[in-house]
């Protein structure tokens, strides 16, 4: 009887009558007759996918299953002792993670609550999952809200999951076998499943921005840094580069989609106001002022290291020591600097080895003081050094420990060299700590460098990168800048996202002068693109050695930094990419 009624209801609803559904039934039931052309007479059982189909199914899903793991279960928690399932669907509505009670394994599998069960609406017919893949939009399915006489017992409730570009990627269910008659019953399933789908949105966009600003939007200050509300990833520049969906809504109103679109334009606020956001200051001081008016609750998130495909990389010991303020995040500088801490207290001769202005005598000083008090540093300019200079400064007794800071040391005068291997035979307490801009060990070869000489200073080599390679360069400008003006002057996010775009072939010392100059030439507290000397003129747009994939690292796979290095635009280096057979780390 119940089934005639239901056939007959959906004829009327096939004519344009109005029968107390939600359209968002009625809208799904003219779908399954007009456009699928489905009978609601037939009783179909579930769609079950063949195993090989739900692997594959799944491995395309593998990031969003991880992502949402954690946000399922504790949703089943939650719900289990109500009798509810919990399923996720791709966005193809075939289910891929499930947790339900395994005593009612044969009855929910043979609903179709199981896994590789396939929930789209056009096999499905009307359904919550299916529903929700056709509309992006949470919704119940309650009933006899289903198409087909074949789910008619089960309750479901489903809200679409996206990923951090916007894209529906998957969809969050929690369903009944049995269920009170009232679809106001499933209101608290609702309220329950849209907010998991938010919070499995929020994980999955943090597992995404690992090495990007993420900005949590709050409305409440209590809630800010345990369930915030929202989410954006940003670049370097403070453009837009991800979002979940409640940002979407938050911002976007009726205007450009939220990709690329820069924070500035939305917020009163700059990437450069983000570490003051962050979690060390009280919530309630952390207040952010939208464009219209409004004011909302910030946590922001700082760049984190990438992760490394083996074991996790040792991090730095933070000793607050001369070795820890040389570097931010950059996954090449933290191995190097721990290398530097280890040899610092040892007498092993050091070759410090990188392109002009990559920081060598800076590293050098710092791993002299690291080293311990009971050292005298001499420092010795190479090129400027004769022999007798050098007999001078080094061959009285002095200090009997000593480190010994040879500057740029493929610049000591051939004469001189064959005098400092034996000054340093003699004073075996010297610790060399050579720099050097070259291939000593190729000069050697060639027959430029005194080779007892080269054995004696190279115990170990520690190889700066040079600027362009480092992921920390927004660290460093930072730390530069501070260095000129204290807090008085920020970057403007244009100005910021030059600098980082920039090849700097003169490496810190072109950043140093750079700075310099935006420093006089600014007029308020920022400094924007004309207070910017233009680059200096040396070389091509990038290192004619460099490939794509290290331009590319050192951006932290960042496709549009990349490509302001490159001096190309976007959709080339995407081009690039594909032709190299290039993709971002996952
Ligand atoms: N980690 C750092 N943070 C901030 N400033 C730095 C850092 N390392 C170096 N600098 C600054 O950058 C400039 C260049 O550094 P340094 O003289 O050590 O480079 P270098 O590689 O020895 O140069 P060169 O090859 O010309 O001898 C210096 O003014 C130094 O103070």
């Amino acid at each position: 009887m119940i089934e005639r009624n239901h056939v007959e209801e959906i004829e009327r609803v096939l004519e344009g009558r109005t029968t107390g559904r939600d359209s968002q039934v009625s809208e799904s039931w003219k779908r399954c007759v007009e456009i699928y052309g489905m009978d609601p007479t037939r009783a179909d059982p579930a769609h079950i996918v063949t195993e090989a189909e739900l692997r594959e199914h799944r491995m395309q899903a593998e990031r969003m299953i991880a992502s949402a793991r954690s946000g399922l279960q504790s949703l089943f928690r939650q719900v289990a002792r109500q009798n509810y399932t919990v399923l996720l669907t791709d966005a193809k509505g075939v289910c891929v993670d499930f947790f339900g009670d395994p005593d009612f394994e044969d009855e929910l599998r043979g609903s179709g609550l199981f896994m590789g069960a396939n929930w789209s609406e056009d096999l499905a017919g009307t359904c919550a999952a299916g529903a929700c893949i056709v509309t992006g939009e949470p919704v119940t399915i309650h009933q006899d809200d289903h198409f087909g006489n074949a789910h008619t017992a089960l309750s479901c409730t489903a809200a679409p999951v996206y990923d951090s570009l916007g894209q529906l990627a998957a969809v969050l269910d929690i369903s009944l076998l049995q269920s009170p008659s009232p679809k106001s019953s499933q209101n608290l399933a609702m309220s329950l499943v849209t907010s998991s789908a938010r919070r499995v949105e929020m994980a999955n966009l943090m597992a995404q921005s690992r090495r990007e600003w993420v900005l949590r939007l709050s409305t409440s200050p209590e809630f800010l840094d345990v369930d915030p509300e929202a989410a954006v990833t940003l670049d370097g520049g403070g453009r837009i580069i991800g979002f979940t969906r409640a940002a979407d809504k938050l911002f976007r109103g009726d205007t450009a989609p939220l990709l690329g679109q820069r924070i500035d334009s939305l917020l009163d606020l700059s990437v450069d106001d983000l570490p003051d956001l962050m979690r060390d200051r009280p919530t309630e001081d952390r207040v952010v002022n939208l464009r219209d008016g409004g004011a909302l609750f910030g946590h922001a998130i700082a760049p984190q290291s990438p992760r490394s495909s083996g074991t996790p990389a040792r991090r730095l010991r933070k000793t607050g020591g001369p070795l820890d303020a040389l570097a931010g995040t950059d996954a090449g500088m933290q191995p190097l600097l721990e290398r530097a801490e280890r040899l610092a207290r040892t007498h092993v001769p050091l070759l410090v080895s990188g392109e002009t202005g990559t920081g060598k005598m800076r590293l050098a000083r710092a791993i002299h003081v690291a080293g311990g008090a009971d050292r005298a540093l001499i420092t010795v300019e190479c090129a400027a050094q004769t022999p007798d200079r050098l007999q001078e400064l080094l061959g009285a007794p002095g200090q009997a420990r000593a480190t010994l800071l040879l500057r740029r040391i493929e610049e000591l005068p051939r004469e001189a060299q064959a005098l400092l291997t034996s000054l340093l035979d003699e004073r075996p307490g010297l610790r060399p700590v050579a720099t050097c801009c070259t291939d000593l060990g190729r000069a050697v070869n060639d027959g430029l460098f005194h080779k007892p000489l080269f054995y004696r200073l190279s115990g170990a080599e520690l190889a700066l990168p040079p600027l362009r390679k480092r992921q920390d360069l927004g660290w460093l400008i930072d730390r530069l800048l501070r260095r000129r003006a204290q807090d008085e002057l920020r970057l403007s996010p244009a100005a910021r996202a030059d600098l980082t775009g920039r090849v700097w072939h003169g490496n810190l010392h072109e950043l140093e002068s750079v700075l310099d100059v935006a420093v006089a030439l600014c007029d308020g507290e920022v400094i924007d693109l004309p207070d910017l000397p233009p680059p200096a003129g040396l070389g091509g747009p990038a290192a004619p050695q460099e490939t794509l994939e290290d331009v590319l690292e050192a951006c932290g796979w960042n496709m549009a930094q990349a490509a302001r290095r490159l001096g190309v635009n976007r959709s080339t280096v995407m081009r690039r990419m594909r032709r190299a057979g290039l993709t971002p780390p996952a």
